[in-house]
């Protein structure tokens, strides 16, 4: 019987009033703030979807692009329970029509969504704002878990060239299938791996306490087929973070890199490969170098007349070590560089050392532990399938390290046989191993790979001693590289 104003302000009074006397407090967060997305919503949305899935009885179901996971979100007036730091806050739904005459220069959603959420007075100070940014980062964190992880990669001149669209790098979905788990390596070196990334990603409080930039190196080294590759897709696959693969050959500037840095994002591995083949990175030194220390004048730069294809190649070691080590490396967080090499003995000390690439992983032959690793993956055979005392067993066991065989070429010969009888896979294996074996006695050395490619025994012992090999015997990091590979 009253008129909308007079029930209006009667609705208000009676609500300040409650407010009043109620041990609570309440908190509106509108999807649309004014005429903008409200960021928050979105998040708080998120963020209790995590337990809408187990305690609310009427969801709702969506899916983003290009993510793979569902999301579940609470209906109208459907309310959930949430502790922080011991004490509670309810959340509750709030779905109304929007009123038709309200007026707006773009077309609003019909339905006028809030999340409202219930503290108590006295825990106000525990909640606003640690509470809401608790929220806000988890629900980036489950973002980014959910949504398919990109490999981006910088094509030619893409620095310079597609600078006019804003963005250097271009990107695919990252679909790779390598995990630790069908990684072949020794399981105690794995786990030493995983325990480093997984101090890494979870060291932000440490990383701000010591004042280090949030940053880490892995270098990546042995001969091809080895599974550097498969190592960084087991990294990023582990990690849940993008890959953003670098051609250096590509990159004509050390300016050019740092644009290339500055574009890429937070929790993400920058990846390059074979670096020894990248790029000449011995120039560092003034007597072994002409290089200008200054970059040369950019094309764009509209007071230097420069023809961008006479630009030479420019780019230096020391460009490339403040890109992973210099002020510019850290306009991002969390970021894990990777660099790959089949030859560690030609790289310069300098990229070596300890702060720059704080691990050097030495990318074997097969041994029996990744062997074993290898047959589950490509026979599924389980530990203990085949008898550990028979004759196969020890064959293998005994032939494996002798042959000197990529793990590449390992699955090559499992893949052929993974139709048959897994003891008759095993007994193929086992043929080809000593085939192999028999080989390299006779040839004094060599070993040859399934491919046709020959690694010289000289060479294979200068990845496992590069000082052995006659390497500069003045190299740190030659030195580390040793230590590093004896510690894993
Ligand atoms: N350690 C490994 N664990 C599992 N699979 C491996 C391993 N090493 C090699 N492979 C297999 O061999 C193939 C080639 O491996 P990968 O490309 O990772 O080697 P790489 O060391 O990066 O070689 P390159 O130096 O030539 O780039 C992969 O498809 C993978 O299936």
């Amino acid at each position: 019987l009253l008129p909308p104003e007079l029930r209006f302000a009667a609705t208000t009074v009676l609500q300040r009033a409650f407010l009043c006397f109620s041990s609570y407090c309440y908190y509106d967060i509108t999807e649309t703030d004014g005429m903008s997305t409200n960021e928050l919503y979105h998040s708080v949305q998120l963020y209790l979807s995590r337990s809408a899935s187990v305690a609310a009885t009427h969801l709702s179901l969506s899916r983003g692009l290009n993510s793979s996971a569902f999301t579940f979100g609470l209906s109208s007036h459907d309310r959930l329970v949430d502790t922080f730091r011991g004490a509670t806050a309810t959340w509750e739904h709030v779905v109304t029509q929007r009123q038709a005459q309200t007026f707006s220069w773009r077309p609003l959603p019909e339905e006028k969504r809030s999340f409202t959420l219930r503290i108590k007075k006295k825990d106000k100070p525990l909640f606003v704002p640690a509470y809401l940014d608790h929220i806000m980062d988890t629900a980036t964190e489950l973002r980014r878990r959910s949504q398919d992880r990109l490999l981006y990669t910088n094509s030619r001149g893409s620095a310079g060239g597609m600078e006019s669209r804003g963005f250097p790098w271009e990107s695919v979905p990252f679909k790779h299938p390598s995990t630790f788990e069908t990684l072949a390596m020794d399981p105690e070196r794995k786990q030493l791996i995983m325990a480093d990334l997984r101090d890494f990603a979870e060291g932000k409080a440490f990383y701000e306490k010591t004042g280090r930039a949030w940053k880490r190196g892995y270098l990546l080294y042995g001969p091809p087929g080895t599974g550097k590759s498969s190592m960084i897709a087991a990294m990023a696959n582990f990690l849940g973070y993008d890959v953003y693969d670098l051609e250096l050959t590509e990159v004509s500037t050390n300016s050019e890199l740092r644009k290339l840095l500055m574009k890429t994002t937070s929790k993400s591995i920058i990846v390059i490969e074979d670096i020894d083949c990248s790029i000449n990175l011995t120039n560092r030194g003034p007597k072994k170098s002409p290089t200008p220390l200054i970059d040369p004048p950019s094309p764009e730069d509209p007071n230097v007349a420069v023809a961008p294809a006479a630009a030479p190649k420019t780019i230096t070691l020391s460009g490339l070590l403040n890109f992973t080590d210099g002020l510019w490396s850290c306009c991002g967080s969390e970021r894990i560089f990777v660099f790959t090499t089949n030859h560690v003995e030609k790289l310069d000390s300098a990229l070596l050392r300890s702060g720059r690439m704080d691990m050097h992983i030495l990318m074997g032959y097969c041994s029996f532990p990744a062997l074993k690793i290898l047959m589950k993956n490509y026979l599924g055979l389980e530990d203990g399938e085949l008898d550990e005392k028979s004759d196969l067993w020890a064959g293998l066991a005994a032939a494996i390290d002798e042959a000197e065989i990529t793990p590449a070429d390992v699955s090559e010969i499992l893949i052929k046989n993974r139709r048959r009888e897994k003891p008759a896979a095993a007994a193929e294996l086992l043929e080809v191993l000593k085939a192999r074996v028999e080989k390299r006695r006779k040839e004094g050395g060599k070993i040859s790979s399934g491919e046709g490619v020959e690694v010289e025994e000289e060479e294979k012992r200068a990845l496992d001693s590069p000082k052995e090999s006659g390497q500069d015997t003045e190299s740190d990091g030659g030195k580390e590289v040793v230590a590093a590979a004896a510690a894993l």
